[in-house]
Order: C-alpha cells, then structure tokens, then sequence
C-alpha cells in the first residue's frame, strides 16, 4: 500500500466539514488504496464541538484512516500537509452581504498562507472553500511565496454542479450526461455559469445544450440568475449556508485534481490567471482546467468567447480586482 497522504481540514467543528470528512475518509477522493492521516483543525472556543468531531471519525472505523489529529495550533495542523482543504471561516447568514465576510474572513488566510510556507510541504495542493473563496485563496498564496501559486485553488465546483443538475432537470437526463459546463470567474452573483460550449447526451446522441434546451432566453437568462444565486437562495430556506452539497463538490474538485479528469472532459476550478482570455494575470479566477494523474492541470485554450460571454467574464474579473484591493486593505493594516 501507498504511504499515507497527509490531509488537513479546516473548520473542523463546522457544518462542511462535518459532511466533508467522512467522504474523504471512506476513500471517495484519494481512492480505495490510498491511506490517510487526518488533520482537524478549528480554533480554541470550539475545542469541545472539535473533540466530538474526533470522536465521531474514530468511531467511523474507517479502514484507510491511519491517523486522525485534531488540534487548535495551526502551526501543528499544517506541518508537512500534503493536500489542505481550507473550509474553515465564517458563513454568510441572511441579512449579512459578502462585502462582511471579506473583513472578517481574509485574515485567516493571511496566517494560514504564513503557516503553509514555513512548515507544509511544497508541492502542497489546497482547495479554499472558506469565502470569499477566490479572494482568500489568493491571500493565503501571497502569504506562502515558497508554494508554487498553481498548486492553490478555490472552490467553484459547487457552481459547476447547480449549472449541470439544472440543465439536466430541465432537458431530462442524468446529471452525468450533461458536459463540459463552465464556470467563469468569481464565486458569487458576478460569476458566469457558460453552457456555450457545453453538451447533453440524450438517446445516445451528444447535442449543444442549446439543441437540447431549445430555449435561448432561459439559457442567457434565468438559468444564470438561479445559478449566480444558489447559494442565497439556500441561505434563505435553511437559514445556514449550503454544507453537504459544498463538502460534496470539495470532494469532486480535489478527486478530479488527484486523478485527472476523463478523455475530451474539462471542470471548473478557480485557479491563478496566466492571461489567458483577457483576464488580468494574477487573478484566482474561475476557468475550465484540465486535470492530470500528475495532479497538475492546465487552462482549457482556445473556446470562442461572444460579445455575451466577453461582458460577463470581464464583470466578475472586476470583482476580483476589487476584492483584492479591499483584501489587501485589510491584511495590510
Ligand atoms: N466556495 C463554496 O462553494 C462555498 C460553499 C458553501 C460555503 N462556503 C463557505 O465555507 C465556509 C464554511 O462554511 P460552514 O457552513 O462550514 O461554516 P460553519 O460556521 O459551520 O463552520 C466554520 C468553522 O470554521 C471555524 N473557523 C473559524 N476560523 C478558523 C480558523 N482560523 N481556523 C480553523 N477553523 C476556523 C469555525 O470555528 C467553525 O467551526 C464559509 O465561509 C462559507 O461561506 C463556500
Ligand atoms: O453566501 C453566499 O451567498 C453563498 C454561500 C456559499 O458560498 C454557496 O454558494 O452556497
């Protein structure tokens, strides 16, 4: 058997989380080979909630599960981590904007970046969940210059998920016969769900989406909007941000990143912009990447952008930049 990978989660005594590590524990993101030691990390005041948790992953019994360490001392959770899922921030509540989060939120990236560069490894992989997603991945890279900035991500899979099981319901298939969705940009209400290059498989036949739907103005209208929205819209019916269907896409982009993603398929994640399509290089924007068994990736290049897409894209590329100066504001001062 493989030695056993070092994963850390944090917000551990939180509601992703919660749903997030049996997943990863029972082998449905490294494999059925490929044993784990755990870290849990929260902070002091949920050190009792934390001991629960701990308790409740040993009770699992989970056979690839080598290790599991809960600890509230970031530098102890980061030492030599091989791949850090970074959920561990406040949610948004009903009545709160995103601009609340951002002053509350960024600065744990700015220590968690510190500590990643003095202790973790390099060729460390992390996925931040925790938002504003992309913003805070961005931080938590500034702050490690010592790790490669590809090997930091954000979270968009979530997104990519809604964009597909809408276009399923609508046009009536499984949720695996619809492809090569994008999600551009910004996790929030600026990002853009693109099915233009996007395909449904339906009666063994593969159509456009547009074919398949038939109805354009749905397409460029409210399925955007439902999708941009989502996650208020969870917000407001459960009165808690969405958590099992956010661990459940965490699971998906780090296995598709692991694994490499299936012959002529892409998947969405936020990642550094190189430039590519216009976008402002140094932006942790959302592209379609393929992924490798290597667990590298690179940019899709090459799909036609319209008029429409073009205004979109550079929308949510402006958001980031604004995110980022108001970011820096705060690790800053
Ligand atoms: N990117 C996405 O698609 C997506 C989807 C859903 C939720 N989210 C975000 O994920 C984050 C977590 O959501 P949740 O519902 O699990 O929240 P939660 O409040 O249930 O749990 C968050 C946990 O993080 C802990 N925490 C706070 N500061 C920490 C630190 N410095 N180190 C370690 N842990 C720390 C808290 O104590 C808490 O236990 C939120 O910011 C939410 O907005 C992102
Ligand atoms: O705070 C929000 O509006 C979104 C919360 C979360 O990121 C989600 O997409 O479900």
């Amino acid at each position: 058997m493989a030695e056993p990978l070092k994963v850390l989660i944090t917000g551990a005594a939180g509601q992703i989380a919660y749903s997030l590590m049996f997943q990863v524990g029972s082998g449905s993101v490294f494999g059925p080979n490929q044993p784990l030691k755990l870290v849990l990390l929260d902070i002091l005041p949920m050190k009792s909630v934390l001991d629960g948790v701990l308790m409740e992953m040993m009770d699992c019994a989970l056979p690839l599960v080598k290790e599991i360490v809960a600890t509230v001392d970031e530098t102890e959770a980061f030492t030599d981590v091989d791949v850090a899922m970074l959920v561990g921030a406040m949610p948004r509540r009903e009545g709160m904007e995103r601009k609340d989060l951002l002053a509350a939120n960024v600065k744990i990236f700015k220590s968690q970046g510190a500590a990643m560069d003095k202790v973790s490894k390099k060729n460390i992989k992390v996925v931040v969940v925790g938002n504003p997603a992309n913003t805070n991945a961005l931080i938590c890279s500034k702050y490690a210059p010592s790790i490669p900035k590809e090997n930091f991500s954000c979270l968009t899979r979530l997104d990519q998920n809604r964009a597909q099981a809408q276009v399923a319901a609508r046009v009536g298939v499984d949720t695996q016969n619809v492809g090569n969705t994008i999600i551009w940009g910004n996790h929030s209400s600026t990002q853009f769900p693109d099915v233009s290059h996007a395909t449904v498989t339906k009666d063994g036949k593969v159509v456009s989406v547009y074919e398949a739907v038939k109805d354009d103005d749905w397409l460029k209208g409210d399925f955007i909007k439902t999708v941009q929205t989502r996650g208020g819209a969870v917000i407001k019916a459960r009165k808690l941000s969405s958590a099992m269907s956010a661990a459940k896409a965490t699971c998906d982009h780090i296995r598709d990143w692991w694994t490499g993603c299936a012959e002529g398929k892409w998947v969405s994640m936020g990642v550094i912009s190189d430039g590519s399509y216009d976008i402002p290089k140094g932006l942790m924007y959302s592209f379609p990447v393929r992924t490798k068994p290597d667990h590298t990736y690179e940019i899709v290049q090459g799909l036609s952008i319209s008029d429409f897409a073009r205004a979109k894209m550079d929308a949510t590329a402006k958001e980031l930049q604004e995110e980022l100066a108001a970011a820096m504001e705060v690790c800053e001062h």
